[in-house]
């Protein structure tokens, strides 16, 4: 049974397109050389009931795997499992079993973008109980005065919340293009001539500098050039050694500092430039926890900045934004370099022909998640909301498919940063990731992990854990000190929350990208089981788990923290008051 169990994780998914077939050529054939024990075991303790499932996996060289059968207390009565199949049919949902229902928490995670609107004390805190997960600094915009106030705050908002940590997220500049600084908006109208020149000039009403001396050399004349993500576009019609004159063939207002795109072309520079090292070294001084790193065009570029932060002794993960054309015959060996992907939609969609970026999305979400790696979708999601108080229902159907799709977290960018309703913006994304979240109960398939986890024993765990917690409904508690297991575990997408308890403060803070995590600081003990009565106590104490609801209970990963009692453990207990 345990068998038939692993080899289903790795079942082909019939919808998969032809980077999953890509990736599903690379998975795990092989068994996990492990024995499977089930027993029971009655002992009580003070907070938690009885053990009720334990499934333990000693060290062991390979052997056949071996299978006891479960108490009879532990088999649900017949009028139970009727009971169970008949709320089945009632729910159209194949997970949320009668044992226990868990507290719905939210499990997309969103992602704010810190701007004027929202750099105050006051508004970090309003946006982190409003539903923020991970707080992002975009290098493009402000100095790095105003980023430390804001990483300032955030920490100080960390250090008084105890379930609800925020995560920092440093995006780099990058390579962008933009054009320079107006005094003032201009109108450009279809049919005129405006110019784009490389010298260091203020904007005029027909001419404004671009931030790249190659500029000149990279366009040709017949190429089509958008400003602002494809707000307006011109068409280039003829150079000179300092500036591209071009005649505007869908107008707009042109502000200050505007994206430049060449369609289907990406900038010959080099991806990290040198006010990004300047900003990554700011990111290791505050310890952020993510790099977004901006058009990343291969993997090289992600293994240099590992390197560097390696040597600097920095853990910060690497979150790749695909935004660049050139990235994408690298996809694969982009994101497998890296810890996550943003479908950075809005340079994506001025690079290439927009209705190619759905099609990315879903791409990149999938891959993201056959390999075990974090995946945002960003830009536009609620972009009416920087001047309006609802969303369009475009908008919201956007963020559904997102969520739908699987992606670990959805991004704000203008409508936190400068938006009007910053507050109301992140409501519409909790709301409507909840709402869409309730119709997805038992349907997520689970994704082939591909060869990261080949043969390693915390996948399999992982799986085991993943289909407890689903057939029961309940909660899964993971114990880990790297993030290791907490993250695998999301990658499965348990139906119930996982509540990742972590002696690394660091750790809880970067979890909180992650689908479904909710992270919880605890002091570990020497003693597996003391520590384990402590979590359950806490969430109860917290009202994250009812009395008399089941949590399956892990305890596995790369760096086993009980190591001299087991290395891998899986458990269902009862919570029962003290
Ligand atoms: N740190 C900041 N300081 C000032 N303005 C900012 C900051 N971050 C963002 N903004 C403003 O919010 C807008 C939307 O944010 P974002 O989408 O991250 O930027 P962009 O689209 O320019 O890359 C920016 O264009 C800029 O006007
Ligand atoms: C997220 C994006 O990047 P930035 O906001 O840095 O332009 C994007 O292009 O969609």
């Amino acid at each position: 049974m345990a068998t038939e169990m692993i080899h289903g994780a790795f079942a082909t998914n019939p919808s998969s397109g032809s980077l999953q077939r890509q990736a599903e050529k690379l998975r795990p054939t092989a068994g996990f050389g492990s024995k499977l024990l089930f027993q029971s075991e009655k002992k009580s303790h003070r907070g938690v009931g009885h053990v009720s499932l334990p499934i333990i996996a000693m060290r062991s060289t390979r052997v056949d795997p071996e299978v006891f059968p479960m108490t009879p207390e532990d088999v649900p009565k017949a009028e139970e499992q009727i009971q169970y199949l008949q709320t089945i049919q009632e729910l159209g949902d194949t997970s949320v079993g009668t044992w226990s229902k868990p507290t719905v928490r939210r499990k997309t995670k969103i992602v704010c973008t810190i701007g004027p609107s929202t750099n105050t004390r006051e508004m970090i805190w309003r946006l982190a109980e409003a539903g923020m997960n991970v707080a992002r600094l975009n290098m493009s915009h402000g100095d790095h005065t105003s980023h430390q106030k804001v990483i300032d705050l955030v920490k100080e908002y960390n250090a008084q919340a105890k379930d609800n940590v925020i995560a920092i997220m440093l995006d780099t500049k990058g390579p962008e293009v933009r054009s320079g600084d107006l005094p003032q908006p201009i109108m450009l109208t279809s049919g005129q001539e405006f110019t784009f020149t490389i010298q260091r000039v203020v904007g005029t009403a027909d001419c404004v500098s671009v931030n790249y001396d190659d500029f000149v050399n990279d366009v040709e004349v017949g190429d089509m050039l958008l400003v602002d993500g494809g707000m307006m576009s011109l068409m280039v019609k003829s150079k000179t050694e300092d500036s591209v004159k071009c005649e505007v063939i869908d107008g707009g207002e042109l502000k200050s500092r505007r994206h430049l795109n060449v369609r289907g072309k990406s900038a010959t520079l080099a991806s990290i430039t040198e006010k990004d090292w300047d900003d990554i070294k700011f990111g290791v001084d505050n310890k952020v926890d993510f790099y977004a790193v901006s058009f990343v065009k291969d993997a090289a570029v992600v293994h240099e900045l590992k390197d560097y932060l390696q040597n600097a002794g920095a853990d910060i993960h690497v979150i790749v934004k695909i935004e660049s054309a050139d990235s994408i015959p690298n996809l694969h060996s982009i994101i497998t370099a890296s810890d996550g992907a943003m479908v950075a939609r809005g340079d994506l969609g001025a690079e290439l022909p927009i209705e190619e970026v759905p099609i990315l999305q879903e791409e990149i979400i999938r891959l993201c998640r056959s390999m075990g790696k974090a995946v945002i979708v960003a830009t536009n999601m609620l972009e009416s909301m920087i001047v309006h108080p609802t969303p369009t229902r475009a908008e919201v159907s956007d963020i559904a498919i997102a969520v739908r799709e699987g992606a670990d977290a959805v991004m704000l960018s203008g409508e936190t940063a400068n938006g009007k309703y910053p507050l109301k913006a992140v409501k519409v994304m909790h709301t409507v990731s909840l709402r869409t979240e309730a119709t997805m109960v038992g349907t997520q398939t689970l994704p082939n992990l591909g060869q990261a986890f080949k043969k390693h024993m915390s996948d399999m765990f992982a799986y085991h854990a993943t289909m407890m917690s689903n057939t029961i409904g309940t909660s899964t508690v993971v114990f880990t000190r790297t993030g290791f297991m907490a993250i695998l575990l999301s990658h499965y997408r348990p139906s119930g929350t996982i509540f990742a308890f972590t002696n690394e403060k660091r750790i809880q803070q970067r979890l909180a990208l992650y689908q479904g995590i909710c992270a919880i600081y605890l002091e570990f003990s020497d003693n597996a089981e003391e520590t384990f009565v402590k979590a359950l106590a806490l969430l109860q104490k917290n009202g994250m788990v009812k009395e008399g609801e089941h949590v399956a209970l892990v305890q596995s990963g790369r760096q086993p923290i009980w190591r001299s009692q087991s290395t891998h453990n899986i458990q269902v207990r009862k919570v029962c008051d003290k």
